[in-house]
């Protein structure tokens, strides 16, 4: 079954809680970001943390391995269940947030094409696939891949095989649910929930498209 994951990319903690709250019936996890923690401090991991969802933090870690070292020891530490990380950093700064999400009985997923349009600048011409390769190399759980780009979807999972496949871009970056579903583990929805008149009749209406 398609996952569906929530991000949760709102700066009001009371709003953010009761979004979260409301759409727990129909989503798979929460995906937290800069926007909610910058606004709310890590604190907001255990007000979400009620909902009994995996809370997978968005940070897109990217820094040399010591620092991805303390970025993710913190991340655990707070009671997240999952990290992102950019692989472009490179095999030893992607393993070490693998290596600290695995000691805490955790996931990491590395983040191989980025969703908007001006990723493919640097995620094409091979960069996407060595990334994914890196992937595998480090073993990371898995890896985000462009909702928006199906066909990328499809060439990154004969990289990866068998791992993972987080999906950003649905709904609000144009990408759709029906024809990314089947190609993915989990679909990663922020705006078209959060923002829609009713979230969880959105999220509801989501959680039925999965595969
Ligand atoms: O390539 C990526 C990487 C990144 C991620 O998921 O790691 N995201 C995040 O996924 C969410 C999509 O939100 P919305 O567009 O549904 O409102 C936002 O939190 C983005 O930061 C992408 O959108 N594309």
């Amino acid at each position: 079954m398609t996952e569906l994951i929530l991000s949760l990319d709102v700066l009001d903690k009371t709003e953010a809680c009761a979004i979260a709250k409301s759409c727990a019936p129909y989503i798979d996890a929460i995906k937290v970001g800069y926007p909610l923690v910058l606004a709310t401090g890590l604190s907001i991991v255990r007000d979400l943390a009620d909902l009994g969802l995996p809370l997978i933090a968005d940070f897109k870690v990217a820094d040399i391995p010591n620092t991805n070292r303390l970025i993710c020891e913190a991340v655990f530490s707070a009671g997240f269940d999952a990290v992102i990380a950019h692989g472009f950093v490179g095999p030893d700064a992607a393993r070490t947030c693998v290596e600290v999400a695995h000691s805490h009985g955790g996931a990491a997923y590395i983040v191989a094409e980025m969703s908007h349009p001006g990723a493919t600048e640097f995620f094409h011409g091979g960069v996407a696939e060595r990334i994914a390769e890196l992937a595998v190399a480090v073993r990371a759980d898995g890896i985000i891949a462009p909702a928006t780009r199906p066909e990328r979807i499809v060439r990154l999972r004969e990289i990866i095989g068998k791992k993972t496949i987080y999906s950003p871009g649905v709904g609000a970056q144009g990408g759709d649910p029906d024809a990314v579903a089947r190609l993915v583990d989990g679909i990663i929805v922020g705006r078209s929930i959060y923002a829609a008149e009713d979230p969880a009749a959105e999220a509801e209406r989501l959680s039925r498209i999965r595969r």
